[in-house]
């Protein structure tokens, strides 16, 4: 039925690497162009983990050469996604911070495992670190400025149950449905002919996309001045360290 299944697999995490990243959107360019293929839903081959978002070690320790061309290619991702004229829909199938949940938001249709230890939101803050303006324009769109405005400051990960109410995701079902549920989801949305929803999805997208594609060289300035100061390195060190010690 011209659907795809993209399944993300760089263990243990997910994290976006540069490699991941770019392996990604060369993948979904390959799509965009296979005028066979209208639609693709996105998920994960790591047990328990959709993604952990944009790869921490990317972010600390690097030079701003590096900070540069690796937030170059985030945005690039991003924009690809997020103006995608293919159907996307996110199988949600385990925890997705940040840079996940980004993934899950540029989608059409978000489909969520009911399992509690997952979780989905923008945590930056707790990281120390600021969504930027694109990251916030999208979660605006999805769930709205107040619960944008309160999710983003606090750094809320939401439970699916919770991420159902608030908006972030559409559907939650058991586990085991996910996957047949996206697939159910995804013949939906192929019923509808291709150049009205486009057209639509191009209407209520554009405004955001442009925002970042006029400032593209800016935001990449921005984000390596900002994660190269000192205090943001610190913060992220201690994340980490964090993460570390949680194994105890
Ligand atoms: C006003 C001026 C503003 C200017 C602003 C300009 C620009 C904006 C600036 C910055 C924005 C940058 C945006 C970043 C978005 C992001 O995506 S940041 C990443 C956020 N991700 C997270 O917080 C997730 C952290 N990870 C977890 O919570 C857990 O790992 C997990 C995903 C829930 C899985 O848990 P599990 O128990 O299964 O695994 P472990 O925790 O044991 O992890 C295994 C292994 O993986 C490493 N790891 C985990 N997450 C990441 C990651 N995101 N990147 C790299 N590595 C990761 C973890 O450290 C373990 O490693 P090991 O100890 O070496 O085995």
């Amino acid at each position: 039925m011209g659907v795809a299944v993209m399944k993300l697999r760089n263990p243990p995490v997910n994290s976006l690497s540069l490699e991941c990243l770019t392996e990604f959107t060369i993948s979904l360019e390959k799509l965009e162009n296979d005028k066979s293929i209208r639609g693709v839903i996105l998920t994960s081959e790591c047990p328990g983990i959709f993604s952990a978002g944009l790869d921490l070690l990317e972010m600390y320790g690097r030079n701003p050469a590096h900070y540069a061309e690796y937030w170059k290619n985030v945005q690039e991702l991003w924009l690809r996604l997020y103006t995608s004229n293919m159907i996307l829909v996110s199988a949600i199938n385990g925890a997705s911070p940040a840079g996940g949940c980004l993934l899950a938001l540029c989608c059409d249709y978000r489909v969520m495992a009911d399992n509690p230890k997952y979780t989905i939101g923008l945590n930056e803050s707790l990281l120390g670190i600021v969504a930027p303006f694109w990251f916030k324009d999208m979660y605006v769109n999805t769930i709205g400025h107040r619960e944008a405005e309160r999710a983003l400051q606090l750094g809320t990960l939401f439970s699916p149950a919770e991420a159902l109410k608030v908006g972030v995701v559409d559907e939650v079902v058991p586990e085991d449905q996910v996957h047949s549920k996206a697939r159910s989801v995804m013949t939906k949305w192929l019923a509808i002919p291709d150049h009205s929803r486009q057209l639509t999805k191009n209407m209520m997208r554009k405004a955001t996309a442009d925002n970042l594609i006029k400032q593209r060289e800016a935001d990449i300035q921005n984000f390596t001045s900002f994660i190269s100061k000192d205090s943001i390195q610190k913060s992220l060190h201690m994340y980490l360290e964090k993460l570390k010690q949680k194994k105890g």
